[in-house]
């Protein structure tokens, strides 16, 4: 006989975008509205997340597989992406904690494959690997001018007291910021089901609550419950 699938019990949310679209930033403005409604979450990144995913990070981000090409980092980002689907968001998830990632899947296929020009054959195949099963509930595209985008990655800079204004990826030209907008588009539009849209080009707190009418009406167990 079959068994109804059940589902697990906390949820997966991603968030995607281009460079300084204020990912980060609502990733935690997240946690801290699903800890005011009594649920436990974990926030995370990608590449990155676990010690042996943050040493992928380090190596691809400071240049060291460039010359390997996009294929190469492709499957660089993909082994990151098992050990911390293995080590973190699955064990998370099994035991009851929500998992907010500041990237994943979807950041490959934009990155690499629909803008680094890796074949769709790869990036689906490095899909189901590294995810086993572990797909987002939710992904949320955070969509904005690349332009006003790398004004504030700028501010950001000078905020933290650096020269450098940002990693290998941020220092693309700017015709390639909106190939890759327009990859991140085409991805939420193939995928409907999972990605929602949302304009970055609002206040942190607009944009704070614009999210969290999606979070709270996609998932019926945060209706009805206590602030
Ligand atoms: N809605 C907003 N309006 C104006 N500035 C913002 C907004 N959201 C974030 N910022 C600022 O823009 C900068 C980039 O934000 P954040 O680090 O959250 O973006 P990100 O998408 O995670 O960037 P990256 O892709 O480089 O990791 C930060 O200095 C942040 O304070
Ligand atoms: C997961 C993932 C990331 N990238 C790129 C995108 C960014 O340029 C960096 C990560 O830096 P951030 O400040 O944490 O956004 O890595 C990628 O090219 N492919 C991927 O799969």
């Amino acid at each position: 006989m079959l068994e109804t699938p059940q589902r697990r019990p906390a949820r997966f949310i991603t968030f995607e975008g281009g460079e300084g679209v204020g990912k980060s930033t609502q990733v935690r403005r997240l946690l801290t509205r699903l800890a005011n409604k009594g649920i436990e979450g974990v926030r995370t990144r990608e590449p990155g997340g676990t010690p042996k995913a943050e040493a992928i990070r380090s190596f691809i981000l400071q240049g060291r597989s460039e010359a390997w090409g996009a294929g190469a980092e492709a499957v660089l980002f993909a082994a990151a992406r098992l050990d911390h689907v293995n080590q973190l968001i699955g064990p998370n998830l099994e035991k009851g904690t929500w998992v907010v990632s500041d990237r994943f899947c979807d950041s490959t296929r934009a990155y690499q494959g629909l803008t680094g020009g890796v074949e769709d054959r790869l990036i689906d195949a490095l899909e189901v690997l590294a995810l086993d099963g572990h797909s987002p509930d939710l992904t949320i595209v955070l969509d904005m001018d690349p332009v006003i985008a790398f004004e504030r990655v700028q501010r950001r800079a000078v905020e933290d007291g650096l020269q450098v204004t940002g990693d290998r990826f941020e220092k693309e030209e700017i015709e390639w910021h909106r190939r890759l907008r327009h990859g991140f588009l085409d991805i939420a539009s193939a995928n409907a089901y999972r990605c929602v849209v949302i304009s970055a080009e609002q206040s942190e707190e607009a944009l704070e609550e614009a999210i969290w009418d999606v979070v709270s009406s996609r998932f019926p167990e945060l209706q009805g419950r206590a602030a």
